[in-house]
Order: C-alpha cells, then sequence, then structure tokens
C-alpha cells in the first residue's frame, strides 16, 4: 500500500501522542493525512507521520519519523482566527516545568524540615494518613507497603490531602462550600509549602514536600478543579473536559512521580515520565466519568464532552432518560477506546519507575481498566447498572502487575546491557 502523508500546521488542534523511541509527547496543533482510498472516500486518517511544527519538548525529533496516535480533533480556533492553546498545551507547560524542577532540585535539594512539634508528633502523623488511606483506599494502601518507607508515608500524606480536597466538593460539608472556602484551602496549601501547616495532617504534607521534589502548582490545580466543578456542570467538548480531568486526577499523577521515584537505570526523559503519569491521572478519571454517567446524571450532572454526544444524536435528555440504545452504544465505543489510549499510555511509564513504586500502580492501573470492560459486560448500562471489578479478578490482578512489573525491570536492565 502506498502512503502519501502530508503534514502542516493547521487550525485545528488534534490531541495525540506522538512517539518516538522512548519518548511520548503530545502534539497539539498538528494535522496530518494518510491518504486512504480514492476520490471521494479519502479520508483523513491517523498513521505515522513527519512533523513539521514545533512541539514542545520536541528538539532533535523535527523531521523524523514518528507515530502520532490520536484522541480527538477539535477546532481551536478564537472568533478572531487566531490559534489558542488547547488545554493539552496548557497541561503539557506544566509537566514541563515540573519535570525542569525535579531535575534541578535532585542537583540541588531543599534545606532541612520546619515542622513544628517534635519527631513522634510527626510519626504520628504519617501514621493518621496512612490509616486513612487505608480506610477509603484498600488496595492501593496494601500496594504502597512494597514501597520504602519514607515513600510510602509520603505518598498517604499525599492521598490524605487530595481527600480532604476532593470532600470539601463531595463530602457532607458540599452544599456549604463556596468559592472563598476554597481560596482559603489554597492560603492554607501555601502556608504549608512555606513550613506553616495549620494541623497534623498537613504537618505531614508539609514534611512530605520538603523531602521530596514535590512543587505546589499540581495541588494548586487541585484545588482549581474543584472551582470548575462548583461552578460548571456541562463540557463542550473534550479539550473541555480534558482540562477538568487534569486537574482533578492527572494533578494526583504529577504529585506522585517525585515521591515514587523514577528508576535510577531508566533511560526515558523526565518529561515522558511525567507525561504518563499524568495520562494515567486522566485515564483514571475518564473511566470513573464513565462508570458513574448515571450517578451524575442525577445529580444534574454530564461530565461528557457535548458535541461528541450531539454527533451521535445524543441529547441531555437521552442521559436523563437512562436508556441504553445503539447510538449511546456507540457513543460509549469511542469514549472507551479513548480511556485505554491513555492507559496505554500511562503503561508506557510504569516501566520507568522506581522498581518498589511499580507494582502498586500496575496493579491500580489494570483494576480501573478493568472497569472499562465491566462497562462493555453491562452492555453499556452505566445508567442503571454500576460497573466493578470482582473481589476474585482484584486478587488476580495483583500477582499479575507484580510479574509484569518484574519483567520491567529485567527489560529495562537487559537493553542497558546491549
Ligand atoms: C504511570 C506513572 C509513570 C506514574 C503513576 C502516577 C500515578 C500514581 C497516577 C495515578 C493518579 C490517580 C490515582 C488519580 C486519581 C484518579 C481517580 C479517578 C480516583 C478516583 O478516586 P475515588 O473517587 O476514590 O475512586 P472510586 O470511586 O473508584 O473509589
Amino acid at each position: 500500500m502506498s502512503l502519501k502523508l502530508l503534514w502542516f500546521v493547521s487550525s485545528q488542534s488534534n490531541l495525540g501522542f506522538l512517539h518516538h523511541g522512548n519518548r511520548s509527547l503530545p502534539c497539539p496543533n498538528l494535522l496530518f493525512q494518510h491518504r486512504a482510498g480514492k476520490g471521494k472516500n479519502q479520508r483523513w486518517k491517523p498513521h505515522f507521520c513527519s512533523l513539521r511544527t514545533h512541539v514542545p519538548g520536541s528538539e532533535g525529533l523535527r523531521r523524523s519519523k514518528v507515530k502520532v496516535t490520536v484522541m480527538s480533533t477539535m477546532a481551536a480556533t478564537s472568533s478572531a482566527g487566531e490559534i489558542a492553546m488547547s488545554s493539552e498545551e496548557k497541561v503539557y507547560n506544566v509537566v514541563l516545568k515540573q519535570a525542569a524542577l525535579v531535575n534541578k532540585q535532585l542537583r540541588s535539594p531543599r534545606g532541612d524540615v520546619v515542622v513544628p512539634g517534635d519527631l513522634s508528633l510527626l510519626n504520628e502523623a504519617y501514621d493518621r494518613c496512612g490509616e486513612i488511606c487505608a480506610e477509603y483506599a484498600k488496595t492501593f494502601y496494601l500496594g504502597t507497603l512494597l514501597m520504602t518507607p519514607e515513600r510510602r508515608r509520603a505518598i498517604w500524606a499525599i492521598y490524605v490531602w487530595c481527600r480532604r480536597t476532593d470532600e470539601l466538593v463531595d463530602g457532607p460539608n458540599a452544599p456549604h462550600i463556596t468559592p472563598t472556602a476554597l481560596d482559603r484551602w489554597e492560603a492554607r496549601l501555601e502556608d504549608l509549602f512555606n513550613g506553616r501547616p495549620f494541623d497534623m495532617l498537613d504537618a505531614a504534607l508539609a514534611n512530605t514536600v520538603n523531602k521530596f521534589p514535590v512543587n505546589i502548582q499540581p495541588f494548586k490545580d487541585m484545588i482549581e478543579g474543584m472551582r470548575m466543578d462548583l461552578r460548571k456542570s456541562r463540557y463542550k467538548n473534550f479539550d473541555e473536559l480534558y482540562l477538568y480531568c487534569y486537574y482533578v486526577a492527572g494533578t494526583v499523577g504529577l504529585m506522585s512521580v517525585p515521591v515514587m521515584g523514577i528508576a535510577p537505570e531508566s533511560l526515558a526523559s523526565t518529561e515522558s515520565v511525567y507525561n504518563a503519569a499524568l495520562a494515567l491521572g486522566i485515564a483514571n478519571q475518564l473511566t470513573n466519568i464513565l462508570r458513574d454517567v448515571g450517578e451524575d446524571a442525577q445529580r444534574g450532572r454530564i461530565y461528557l464532552p457535548q458535541d461528541e454526544l450531539a454527533q451521535e444524536g445524543l441529547s441531555d435528555e437521552d442521559i436523563f432518560s437512562g436508556k441504553v440504545t445503539d447510538k449511546w452504544r456507540n457513543f460509549m465505543k469511542k469514549q472507551i477506546k479513548r480511556a485505554r489510549m491513555l492507559f496505554h499510555e500511562a503503561e508506557k511509564g510504569v516501566k520507568e519507575l522506581n522498581a518498589s513504586s511499580r507494582w502498586p500502580v500496575s496493579a491500580s492501573l489494570m483494576l480501573y481498566k478493568q472497569i472499562l470492560d465491566e462497562i462493555e459486560a453491562n452492555d453499556y448500562n452505566n445508567f442503571t447498572k454500576r460497573a466493578y471489578v470482582s473481589k476474585a479478578k482484584k486478587l488476580i490482578a495483583l500477582p499479575v502487575a507484580y510479574v509484569r512489573s518484574l519483567v520491567a525491570l529485567s527489560t529495562i536492565r537487559s537493553s542497558h546491557r546491549n
């Protein structure tokens, strides 16, 4: 088959990834063509193409053959005809900053911890974080037990802060939460990053952010996600939804990598590992959204791209009436495919993590990804049936993930030897 590849910068933004060797970069503002078919049947198709635009972090990749995976094509042109920055680009800029920061801080670590009280109080705070993590995220907690004690308790402290942030808009006090309350929560976050924690759980996080090259930006962005949730219940397109998913879940990936650590033997760039972590957060959130369509609709919320619903001939009423039709199945198939692509991106990064962090991440990835299989097994009825992974399947996933993480390690080692 002969392929004619054309490529140029366009006013469209293709949300996709560009793969080159062990690097994986998002590629905004690229349109490329693989001419399949003839005449009227000719179609735009994602395929191998060459790159002729500036993709952040792509230096050195110009004019080389790369593989591009496209997740969506959407207009990102302002009324004035300028190319607007897509959410993916904005988020990618955060990824670059985080990666640069980690590289810098690893070279010159911060000063010592400023936490009030003595060491035993701090230990108590970390233990409490562990208890909370064990209570609300059992499987993940078990996985963290494989990490070194220092990493494990840092992950618990991050988990607890995220949980408390989420509780603000999802917990029992949610109806009383105002943007001002979120502003106060953000001021408290800044205080703890400056070594002035408000309570003991904050003190555990203050200690963590001092020990590991964790940056405040993803934490602030998560609070921004909560603000977004307060003011918004519809998402025009995937670009808007992507930003929301970054805020509420992609950020968790960015917060975790500095603690989990990148394997010393890894050859991957820091950005590519951060990208994988971001992809995992977003894939998890999209899966969560697809699982909870019915529950969210009962609260008047639709976390689905409105333009893609319309393309399938679906409207809000179809979601509220909750009937599984062929239109709905088609829509869901596409959404599941996109989530799986993101899981696939994430998988590539897991093997670059420190050995002790690989297993818990791999296990939670497998378990979350299986929710998508369960939605399919429920014939896409996510209105009245909750897709869940059975205990038996969970038990199988754990050793499988463990073996995979060992295989990943030997693959990295042997590629070093060769
Ligand atoms: C892949 C690499 C390189 C690193 C891993 C980096 C990490 C840990 C990424 C994971 C990010 C993550 C856990 C995001 C949260 C996603 C999410 C939708 C959580 C849902 O939480 P709950 O609402 O408690 O879930 P359930 O409703 O399923 O209980």
